[in-house]
């Protein structure tokens, strides 16, 4: 039986006193924060996902699979499940966070919709994609070995059907060191505006460090041409953080 209570919303203080350098992993303290800390932290995010479902409308195809890799907690998921109007359609999210999935679970049983969820706690390196018509990762890649990252696209490319589409938000970074240090101050001072300290932005900033790795826009626009996309455009910018489409053409 699930559960239909709604997931208490909880602040993230994760890194508000002094603590031990370690690289940021999504555990249960994370995924129990999660919804505060990306809003918080992520630039553009808030828009982010209803444009999802706005999308996912426009691209769907019947008959096909959508795939939220890295889903979370789902609320790329939800977007994507809304933007479905066809009830032949397949709709899967995957994470490899256990605790991610667990509460991931009870936001979807909690929205009420018709289009089932199948939610996959897998690796997105390995796990099975095929007949895609949208694939969505949603600030996902960039915590990917950067060395798997041209297979995983491969794979996402060759999976997803003529006109299908890939979803990609990323934090970038820039070619050039003064719009680096400009675009990297303007996202501290949306953290600081949101109610992070210095030392949570500071300790956050050296856990992510090893794990979270951007790349430029330009990096991230020769790969997925080369991973079988037709098209590639940024349909959203705040700061560093971007969001591309990545077209198959029909
Ligand atoms: N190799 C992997 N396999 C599976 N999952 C992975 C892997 N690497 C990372 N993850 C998962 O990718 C998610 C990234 S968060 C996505 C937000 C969501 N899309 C949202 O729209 O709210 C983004 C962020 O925290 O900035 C986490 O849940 C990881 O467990
Ligand atoms: O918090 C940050 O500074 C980020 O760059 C984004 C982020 C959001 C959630 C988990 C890890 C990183």
């Amino acid at each position: 039986m699930s559960n239909k209570k709604a997931p208490e919303q909880v602040t993230d203080r994760l890194f508000a006193t002094e603590r031990n350098p370690e690289d940021f992993r999504f555990d249960a303290s994370v995924a129990r924060v999660f919804p505060d800390m990306i809003r918080r932290s992520v630039p553009g995010y808030t828009t982010i996902i209803p444009m999802i479902e706005v999308i996912t409308e426009q691209y769907v195809q019947p008959g096909t699979h959508c795939y939220d890799l890295g889903c979370s907690l789902g609320a790329s998921t939800l977007a994507m499940r809304h933007g479905i109007p066809h009830p032949d359609c397949t709709l899967v999210g995957v994470d490899n966070s256990e605790a991610m999935i667990e509460r991931c679970e009870h936001y979807v049983a909690l929205d009420d919709h018709d289009l089932p969820v199948t939610l996959r706690c897998e690796d997105i390196l390995t796990t099975e994609l095929s007949t895609a018509s949208v694939t969505t990762l949603n600030f996902t890649l960039q915590f990917v070995p950067p060395a798997e990252r041209l297979s995983l696209l491969t794979r996402i490319g060759q999976a997803t059907v003529p006109g299908g589409v890939l979803i990609l938000s990323e934090k970038i970074r820039f070619g050039s060191d003064t719009e680096q240090a400009v675009q990297t101050h303007l996202h501290h001072e949306f953290k600081r505006a949101n109610g992070y300290s210095d030392l949570e932005i500071s300790q956050k900033r050296a856990a992510i460090e090893n794990v979270m790795i951007p790349e430029t826009l330009a990096d991230h626009k020769a790969r997925l041409e080369q991973a079988g996309f037709d098209q590639v455009l940024v349909w959203y910018q705040c700061f560093n953080f971007v969001s591309m489409l990545a077209i198959k053409a029909p």
